[in-house]
């Protein structure tokens, strides 16, 4: 049997707003297990963002159970969840934030262990800049690599320290159709070289077939609810259902 690696139950957030606290996300019932690539899709504004935060431990849940990787995240206070993150989980962002003074090959440095030798943080950054084909520019600033080329050092950075846990929020919002298409395998590719379970939002609906496994968010202020099981054995079309739609 496959080891789970995300479980919510009855998990809740909601955000103060002028009409008052306006529900974002109420889940009953979702599970992903290790190695499970999930694609969020749905319209602007009906909480993919959110919920990968809840993911993250970026924010805190109102509410129900977050487990992830066996660790239970709906109890943690904000500085465990800090340190849950920054051993769990890789995030990969639309717009890189690499650090432009610090050549690509500094900005990984900077998230690696400082217990871990020279030489094996040597071996590890070169293999991994080989295996995003980026071993000729990692002595160089992010401004004089294109935006495809930022993203697979952003990727490289985010996935070095091999996280179970994959989160990325469009990450291949700001690149032309070949090079999102690229990088969305390559992510895909990556993490199940790792065994880690990726969650992606993504508004390209051809991108999001790269996905085993999809998971629908309603429009604006319906809620997500309902069930939706992980199959990451056949290529299903997972839609929850919102606010009763079909399933
Ligand atoms: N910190 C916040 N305070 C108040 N409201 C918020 C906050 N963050 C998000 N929201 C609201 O929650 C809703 C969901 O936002 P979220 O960014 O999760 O949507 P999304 O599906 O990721 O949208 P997009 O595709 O446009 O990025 C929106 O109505 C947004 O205005």
């Amino acid at each position: 049997m496959m080891e789970e690696m995300i479980r919510v139950e009855g998990v809740r957030k909601a955000f103060s707003q002028q009409q008052g606290r306006l529900p974002i996300i109420e889940i009953d019932q979702w599970s992903a297990r290790k190695g499970d690539a999930i694609a969020l899709l749905g319209p602007s504004g009906s909480g993919k963002s959110t919920f990968l935060h809840l993911l993250g431990g970026v924010l805190p849940v109102d509410g129900g159970l977050l487990e992830i990787a066996g660790q239970q995240v709906s109890g943690m206070k904000e500085s465990e969840r800090d340190a849950f993150r920054a051993q769990t989980v890789g995030y990969v962002f639309q717009d890189f934030y690499l650090i432009p003074s610090l050549t690509v090959k500094e900005n990984v440095e900077l998230v690696m262990p400082r217990s871990m030798s020279k030489p094996l943080r040597a071996r590890l950054i070169g293999e991994w800049f080989e295996r995003v084909g980026l071993q000729d520019r990692m002595n160089q600033l992010p401004a004089k690599l294109s935006r495809g080329q930022q993203q697979r050092a952003a990727i490289v950075r985010a996935m070095i320290h091999c996280p179970p846990l994959v989160l990325a929020d469009e990450p291949t919002g700001s690149l032309d159709w070949e090079t999102a298409s690229s990088i969305m395998k390559l992510l895909l590719d990556v993490s199940r070289e790792n065994g880690s379970t990726l969650v992606t939002v993504t508004h390209d609906l051809h991108l999001a077939e790269l996905f085993p496994t999809k998971l629908q968010f309603a429009s604006l202020n319906q809620l997500l609810k309902g069930r939706a099981e992980s199959s990451s054995d056949k290529r299903a079309m997972q839609e929850t259902a919102a606010g009763g739609v079909s399933s």
